[in-house]
C-alpha cells in the first residue's frame, strides 16, 4: 500500500483513465482544514492519481492548485464530490467519495440501452448536476458515460458525474506537448472540434450524445476513424432511431444542433427532460402527453454560458470564474493563488506545494507567460499554431501509445550492440593481432588465427572479443592476457570499448607473461602434397619392419618354406612383382604392334 500525503494509503486500482489512475484507498487521519470533507481514520475513499507528466508540469500543478477551492466547493447530490487535493513530491491526486457502482458506460455495455423514460430521469440528473457546475462557471467539457457513475447504494441507481476540472487540466500546456486528448471524438461538440470558442454549451452537447446512447447504445456519429467522426459532427444531422419517442428526439436534436446558441441551457434540459419523462410512460395522462409534445418550448438557451478558453493551453482564469461575476464565492479572486498555498512550515504534508513545481517567475507561476491571474482575456491563437483540431486527432491517435519513439543511434542501442566482425585489420596492423588473439580463451586460439575478428585501428570502441571478460579488461591500456578471466562465461559480454580512453584504466591484477603464439609448423616454406608423402612413407617403413618382425619371430618363414632372409625374401617378392607387371607391359605391347595378330 502506497501512501499519499500523510493523510491516505491507496489500496488497489479500480480503472484507470486517460489522465491517471483511481484507486480505492483508506483515509489514515483526519485531513487538514484546507480539505473540503476531513474525513476519518479508516474511511474508504476513492483517489485519482494523474499521470506524472501531469505532475511534473509546474503549469499544471499551479492550475491544479489555483482551481483547488472550486473543485472542493464544486458539491451537488449528483457529482462526485472532491473531498480534497493533494500534491506532493511528483503526485498530483484528487481525493473524491468512493462510488460503488459501474461507470454508465460499462453498464450500458453489460446491460443493453434504457427505455425512454428511465434514460431521460438519468440525464436529468446528469443536466442537475451541469446547471450547477455551470453555474458555478465549470465546464466539464468531457462529457460521456465513462465518466458517470452509478451509484447504487439504496436500491437506486443515481447518476453521479466525475472528473470535473480534469478536462482543464489536461488541456494546459503540459499535457498538450505530451499530445494527450482533451475530450474523446464521438462526444465532441463541432465548436470544439473546428477550434471555435466554447462555452457551457458543449456540455448540452454532450448531454444529447449520451441520451442518444442510452436510448439506442450507441453515440449517433461512431464508427470509422477519429478525423471521420470528427467530421460527422460538424456536417451530419443525426436521424431520430424509430424506438426514440418524439418528445424525447425533441430534446435529442436541440442538444446537438450545430450552433452552441441553439442548445438548452442544462436548466431548461433538466426540467424538459422530466415533462417528457411524464408524457411518454404507459401511465402518463393526457395533459401529461401534451406537455412532452410541446416540450420544445421549454428547452430555451442558456442567455449566459460559462466560457472556455480558446486556444488549449492557456491558463485562463475566465474558466473559473462564476457565471455570475461579482459574486463573493465565483468571482476570480486574483489571490486564488496564495489562498491555496499553506502557510510556510505547513505541517500538512497534503497541501505542501511540490519542490519545485512553482518556480518564481517560471511558466506556471502567476505573472509568468503561461499564467498571468490579472487576464480576463482569453489568449489569441498564434497564427502557425496547430488547429485545436489536428492537436485532439494527433492525441486520439496516441491516446493509447504511450511509447515515446525517438531516434537512437545504433551505437547507443543496447539492443542492437552485438559483437560484429570485422574486416581484417591491414597488414601493418598484424603485428598487434597476436595480443589481441590471447583475449579469447586458450583452447580458440589454434582455430582462429586466420581469422582476426578484431576491430579496425580507425574503430576503437567495437572491438569484438569472443568471450566475455569485464569491461575493464578491453580498456584500450590493457591488452595484457587475461586467462583467468575467461573461466567466467556468465559475465555479460562487453562489446563496446569505454568511450574515454584517456581515463586511468582501474588497477588490473598482476598480468602473467605473454605467451607466444602457437605455431602449426616452423618451416615457413610450404610444400603441397608434402604431407601426404611424409605419410607414405612413414607408412612403408612401418610394414616393412612389421613384417619383418613377424617372418622373423613367427613360425611364418617354415611355412612359407622358402628358407631365406626376411630381405631376401623381400627382395624376391619385388622382383616376382617387377617381372610381372614387365610381362604384362610386353603382352600389351606384342598385342597392341601390325602383324602381331595371331595366326
Ligand atoms: N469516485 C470513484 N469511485 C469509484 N470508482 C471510480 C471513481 N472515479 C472513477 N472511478 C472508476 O475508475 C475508472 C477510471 O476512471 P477515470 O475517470 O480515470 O476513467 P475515464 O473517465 O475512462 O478516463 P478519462 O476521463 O481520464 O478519459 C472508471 O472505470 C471509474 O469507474
Amino acid at each position: 500500500m502506497r501512501p499519499v500525503g500523510s493523510k491516505y494509503l491507496l489500496e488497489e486500482p479500480l480503472g484507470r483513465g486517460a489522465t491517471g489512475t483511481v484507486w480505492r484507498a483508506r483515509q489514515r487521519e483526519t485531513a487538514g482544514a484546507e480539505a473540503a470533507v476531513a474525513g476519518q481514520p479508516g474511511e474508504t475513499v476513492a483517489i485519482k492519481v494523474l499521470k506524472e507528466e501531469l505532475a511534473q508540469d509546474a503549469d499544471i500543478v499551479m492550475r491544479f492548485l489555483r482551481e483547488r477551492s472550486v473543485l472542493l466547493r464544486l458539491t451537488h447530490p449528483n457529482i462526485v464530490r472532491t473531498r480534497d487535493l493533494v500534491v506532493e513530491g511528483d503526485l498530483l491526486a484528487l481525493v473524491m467519495d468512493l462510488i460503488e457502482g459501474p461507470d454508465l458506460h460499462r453498464y450500458l455495455r453489460e446491460n443493453g440501452p434504457f427505455t425512454p423514460v428511465a434514460a431521460s430521469l438519468l440525464t436529468a440528473q446528469i443536466a442537475d448536476a451541469l446547471a450547477a457546475s455551470h453555474a458555478d462557471g465549470v465546464v466539464h467539457r468531457d462529457l460521456k458515460p465513462a465518466n458517470v457513475l452509478l451509484d447504487e447504494r439504496g436500491g437506486q441507481m443515481k447518476p453521479m458525474l466525475t472528473d470535473f476540472g480534469i478536462a482543464r487540466l489536461a488541456d494546459s500546456p503540459g499535457l498538450t506537448r505530451t499530445h494527450e486528448f482533451v475530450g474523446t471524438p464521438a462526444y465532441v461538440a463541432p465548436e470544439s472540434a473546428e477550434g471555435r470558442p466554447q462555452t457551457s454549451a458543449v456540455d448540452i452537447y454532450g448531454a444529447g450524445i449520451l441520451l442518444y446512447e442510452l436510448l439506442t447504445g450507441r453515440p449517433p456519429f461512431a464508427g470509422g476513424t477519429a478525423l471521420e467522426v470528427l467530421h460527422r459532427h460538424l456536417s451530419e444531422e443525426p436521424q431520430r432511431p424509430s424506438t426514440v419517442p418524439e418528445p424525447l428526439w425533441t430534446v435529442i436534436e436541440r442538444c446537438l444542433r450545430k450552433e452552441p446558441n441553439e442548445r438548452p441551457s442544462a436548466v431548461s434540459l433538466a426540467r424538459g427532460l422530466r415533462v417528457v419523462a411524464a408524457g411518454i410512460g404507459v401511465h402518463s395522462t393526457s395533459a401529461e402527453v401534451e406537455a412532452a409534445l410541446g416540450v420544445g418550448a421549454l428547452l430555451a438557451p442558456d442567455p449566459s454560458p460559462a466560457p472556455v478558453p480558446q486556444t488549449p493551453g492557456a491558463a485562463d482564469p475566465t474558466q473559473v470564474l462564476p457565471a455570475g461575476a461579482g459574486s463573493p464565492a465565483g468571482a476570480y479572486d486574483p489571490n486564488a493563488m496564495t489562498s491555496v498555498m499553506p502557510p510556510v512550515g505547513a505541517a500538512d504534508a497534503t497541501s505542501v506545494l511540490p519542490t519545485g513545481s512553482a518556480r518564481p517567475g517560471g511558466p506556471g507561476e502567476a505573472g509568468g507567460p503561461g499564467a498571468d491571474p490579472t487576464s480576463v482575456m482569453p489568449p489569441v491563437q498564434q497564427p502557425d499554431a496547430p488547429h485545436p483540431w489536428q492537436t485532439q486527432m494527433a492525441a486520439a491517435r496516441d491516446r493509447n501509445e504511450q511509447t515515446q519513439i525517438q531516434y537512437l543511434d545504433p551505437e547507443d542501442d543496447p539492443l542492437r550492440r552485438r559483437p560484429r566482425r570485422q574486416a581484417p585489420p591491414p597488414p601493418q596492423h598484424r603485428p598487434q593481432q597476436p595480443q589481441q588473439y590471447r583475449q579469447g580463451p586458450p583452447q580458440q586460439q589454434p582455430q582462429q588465427p586466420q581469422q582476426p575478428q578484431y576491430r579496425p585501428p580507425q574503430q576503437p570502441q567495437q572491438q569484438y572479443a569472443p568471450p566475455p571478460p569485464p569491461p575493464q579488461h578491453y580498456q584500450p591500456q590493457q591488452r595484457q592476457p587475461q586467462p583467468q578471466q575467461y573461466q567466467q562465461p556468465q559475465q555479460q559480454p562487453q562489446y563496446r570499448q569505454p568511450q574515454q580512453p584517456q581515463q586511468a584504466p582501474p588497477q588490473p591484477p598482476a598480468p602473467r607473461e605473454p605467451r607466444e603464439p602457437r605455431r602449426r609448423s616452423a618451416n615457413p616454406v610450404r610444400i603441397p602434397g608434402l604431407g601426404c608423402l611424409k605419410g607414405c612413407l612413414v607408412l612403408i617403413l612401418v610394414f616393412f619392419v612389421a613384417g619383418w618382425l613377424i617372418w622373423e619371430l613367427t613360425p611364418l618363414q617354415e611355412w612359407v618354406g622358402t628358407g631365406k632372409g626376411w630381405w631376401d625374401q623381400v627382395w624376391s617378392w619385388g622382383s616376382g612383382v617387377v617381372d610381372w607387371v614387365t610381362g604384362i607391359g610386353d603382352a600389351a605391347g606384342s598385342s597392341g604392334s601390325p602383324g602381331s595378330g595371331t595366326p
